[in-house]
């Protein structure tokens, strides 16, 4: 879970300070989505980052799973960040020599022991969330092997590698087309409600925020409440399949948080 309480950032502005988020609220439970969009500059991004412990507010409190994290110091706010939030960054920044698999496992490395039976529960987490995103028969892909829409649900696989309780995800379809991001957005949302993280999904596009549980508009840096958006009906195309989605719909659901296994940190 994750609480925003009157959330206020600026940046220097010349002389000045500019707003960059003001007096922002909200709240995402376990299993729900929450999505976000807004004009450029309004700032969404601002948001990401404070939501991701990036960067501290000027006032107003960051609540991540009843931690109060305007008490922690930098050590404790960096751990908190690794143990609890998975982000999902615009463009994948894959490493270019590692294999989908091992995108992942390293990730698992960064933070876990290294004895031979933890690294091998990275590596069966790792082919387990590898085949919830559809990819385990690419497991052992370089990026350059993988299709953009591959590399962005590699890229959500490896958010999702450190079991987090906070998922962030910043315009995950921009570099795809329609179809394909309609796919990772699915996957987004199923695999939220599966594996019962809180998603803060940021997305210009309005039509990925069609499957959120709650919408919020952000103008000028003030968050407001938009449900209007989830009652518009769906349109045919949210329900179409293509092979890719059906693919990846499919394996999504055929995984649960309770099968998936763990991976062995020492939290
Ligand atoms: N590091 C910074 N220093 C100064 N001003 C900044 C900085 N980062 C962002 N801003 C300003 O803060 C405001 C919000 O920016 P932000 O990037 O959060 O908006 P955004 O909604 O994510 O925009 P976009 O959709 O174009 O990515 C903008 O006016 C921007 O110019």
């Amino acid at each position: 879970m994750i609480r925003l309480d009157k959330v206020t950032l600026t940046y220097p502005d010349g002389d000045r300070r500019l707003v960059a988020v003001d007096h922002a609220i909200l709240t995402i439970e376990h299993g729900k989505v929450l999505g976000v969009t807004g004009p450029s500059g309004s700032g969404k991004s601002s948001l990401l980052a404070l939501a991701a412990l990036l960067i501290r507010p000027d006032s107003g409190r960051v609540v991540i799973d009843n931690v109060d994290t305007s008490t922690l110091d930098g050590d404790a706010l960096a751990a908190l960040r690794r143990d609890r939030v998975g982000i999902v960054f615009q463009q994948p920044n894959l490493l270019p020599a590692l294999t989908a698999r091992e995108q992942l496992v390293v990730m698992g490395e960064l933070s876990g022991p290294s004895s031979r039976a933890h690294r091998a529960a990275r590596r069966r987490r790792a082919d387990a969330l590898l085949d919830a995103v559809g990819l385990l028969g690419q497991a052992d892909r370089r990026p350059a092997e993988l299709s953009g829409g591959q590399r962005q649900r590699v890229n959500l696989a490896r958010a999702l590698m450190n079991e987090p309780s906070l998922l962030l995800v910043d315009e995950p379809t921009s570099a795809l087309d329609r179809e394909r991001g309609a796919a990772v957005v699915d996957l987004v949302v199923r695999l939220t409600h599966q594996l019962d993280v809180a998603t803060l999904l940021v997305s210009h596009e309005q039509s990925d925020l069609d499957r959120a549980d709650a919408v919020h508009t952000m103008v000028d840096g003030r968050l407001r409440d938009d449900r209007s958006l989830l009652s518009r009906p769906r349109r045919e195309e949210d329900a179409c399949t293509t092979d890719e989605r059906a693919h990846a719909s499919s394996a999504a659901g055929s995984t649960t948080h309770r099968a998936l296994p763990r991976a062995e940190r020492s939290r």
